[in-house]
């Protein structure tokens, strides 16, 4: 996926203006950027959720948005809420992929409605779904934050494995999950958004890499020429 150009405004003030994008195939990617800078914005964008205010994005078929955890039909069971979701969709259930997304996954919500379950099996019934929908694009808004250190164990090395398949993009403001799960990194500021991989040897050190970044106001310099 990439894009060209693109521009996002509400009322006249722009969140972003002409910035270029691009998402290399078998590669995950994280963003990161201040609060308010236009992350969960640019996802809907991307996703064709919210219409762009210039610009093009290319080859972006079937992308999915996985944003929060909060899911209608809340007094269905998790196979029913899938069952429908599916239905809806009109797209047939890859019934071995599912049973072997609930193994890798642990989750076994049995026959319990989706109103009781916890934060983390909510957030895990979102992304088994998203992961049965195959998509050529997910994109997954700040998608860890309810999950435990063990379960993001399991969704990273499932992601991991996934990305030969599919694109993945996700924000977050944790340098830990990007560190452990992305090979590229995002870093959006205001009408610019920057590109440079994951070659760092721990967290600690990507963390102060964004750190100067978030400080660096306006700095034009160009994070792969440093
Ligand atoms: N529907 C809307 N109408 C007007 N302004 C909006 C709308 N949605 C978002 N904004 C504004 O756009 C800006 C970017 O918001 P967005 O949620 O995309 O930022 P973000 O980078 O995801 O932030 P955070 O890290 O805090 O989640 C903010 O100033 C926000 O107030």
């Amino acid at each position: 996926m990439r894009a060209e150009k693109l521009s996002k405004k509400f009322g006249d003030t722009y969140i972003f203006k002409n910035i270029d994008l691009e998402f290399k195939q078998g590669k995950i990617y994280s963003i990161f950027g201040r609060n308010g800078v236009g992350k969960t914005t640019l996802l809907n964008v991307l996703n064709g959720t919210l219409a762009s205010d210039g610009g093009e994005i290319y080859d972006a078929e079937k992308v999915i948005l996985l944003e929060d955890n909060e899911l209608p039909f809340e007094f269905m069971t998790a196979n029913e809420f899938i069952d429908t979701t599916f239905t809806f969709k009109n797209q047939k259930i890859d019934l071995q992929e599912k049973e072997k997304l609930f193994k890798q996954l642990h989750f076994q919500p049995e026959n319990k409605i989706i109103k009781d379950f916890s934060k983390g099996m909510k957030s895990k019934l979102c992304i088994i779904i998203a992961l049965l929908s195959k998509p050529q694009v997910l994109l997954l808004d700040e998608p860890f934050s309810d999950i435990d250190v063990v379960s993001f164990g399991e969704i990273t090395e499932i992601l991991k494995h996934k990305k030969k398949e599919m694109q993945i993009i996700f924000s977050t403001h944790v340098s830990k999950i990007a560190f452990e799960l992305s090979d590229d990194i995002m870093y959006l500021k205001e009408n610019q958004a920057l590109f440079f991989e994951n070659n760092f040897r721990k967290a600690d050190e990507l963390e102060s890499y964004i750190l100067k970044k978030m400080s660096s106001v306006d700095s034009n310099v160009s994070l792969l020429s440093e």
